[in-house]
């Protein structure tokens, strides 16, 4: 099914110029509401939902945690990892291409705006999987955190809401920004075809509130190359670093 190009190239290159770009640098996050329109966006709810039906979405747990081991209070969603290529999710990769676009559009000018002050600009070239999370509306929310705590790379955090009829103070659910450094909140209500992008480092800890309706969102954070490579290293270097104690005897406590 053909999508109607709600937005044009020309219309994302005034959004990213005149208003994501000034917000990220100046509040650090940024939202836009009527990005894809009915139609298109109608399109993604239903795929989405079409989703949560078949059973394709699985309790979301920490991503430190074992599988199978997650302390259930800590967040209640329920989550799966699309590519966008899979069959059924067409026009969620129609959404995914929308913002990959969008983004690009912005990377090459949000400068040092890292908040890590690393010297280079923001280099943003690649980004996770989508991942598609429904909170089912039994009270569950997501504790305050931090998405990229400890330089993991992720930069910006981009999060695509789909609930119609949204009624925060019925259904709760409002995502709460604590910006870093500042004496204010910031509620995001997660309402149908918003798109909400935020710095994901220790700028912009937030939680969502407990949701007492089903509400659905995509998540996809956008990487700095850099910060993303020296992760890897780290990576790298820790696991190997473990495998070679694992190798050798323990050392009596005595050595030097
Ligand atoms: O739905 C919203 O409004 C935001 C929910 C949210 O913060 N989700 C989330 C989900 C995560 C999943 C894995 C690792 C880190 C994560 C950080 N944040
Ligand atoms: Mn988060």
């Amino acid at each position: 099914m053909p999508f109607i190009d709600h937005v044009s190239d020309s219309d994302l290159q005034r959004l990213a110029l005149q208003r994501v770009v000034p917000a990220l640098l100046s509040r650090g996050f940024c939202y836009v509401d009527g990005l894809l329109g009915e139609v298109a966006g109608g399109a993604v709810l239903e795929q989405v939902r079409d989703m949560h039906r078949s059973g394709a979405l699985q309790d979301g747990r920490l991503a430190s945690s074992a599988p199978g081991v997650h302390r259930r209070n800590v967040r209640g969603d329920k989550i799966a990892w699309v590519s966008g290529a899979e069959r059924g999710c067409e026009a969620v990769n129609f959404l995914l291409n929308l913002i990959d676009k969008l983004v690009s559009m912005c990377a090459g000018r949000l400068g040092t705006g890292t908040g890590t002050g690393a010297g280079a600009g923001t280099s943003i070239r690649e980004r996770s999987k989508a991942m598609v999370a429904c909170y089912p509306g039994n009270g569950t929310g997501y504790v305050k955190h931090v998405d990229n705590h400890n330089y993991d790379g992720r930069r910006i955090t981009c999060i695509y809401y789909l609930n119609k009829d949204w009624n925060a103070k019925e259904h709760g659910g409002v995502l709460r920004i604590f910006p870093e450094g500042k004496s204010y909140v910031v509620d995001i209500q997660p309402l149908f075809d918003r798109l909400l992008l935020f710095w994901s480092d220790r700028r912009n800890p937030h939680e969502v509130q407990p949701s007492y309706a089903t509400r659905y969102a995509i998540t996809v954070w956008y990487f700095d190359s850099e910060e993303r490579a020296e992760a890897k290293r780290r990576f790298r270097d820790l696991a190997a670093s473990t495998s070679q104690q694992q190798q050798q005897p323990p050392q009596d406590s005595g050595s030097s």
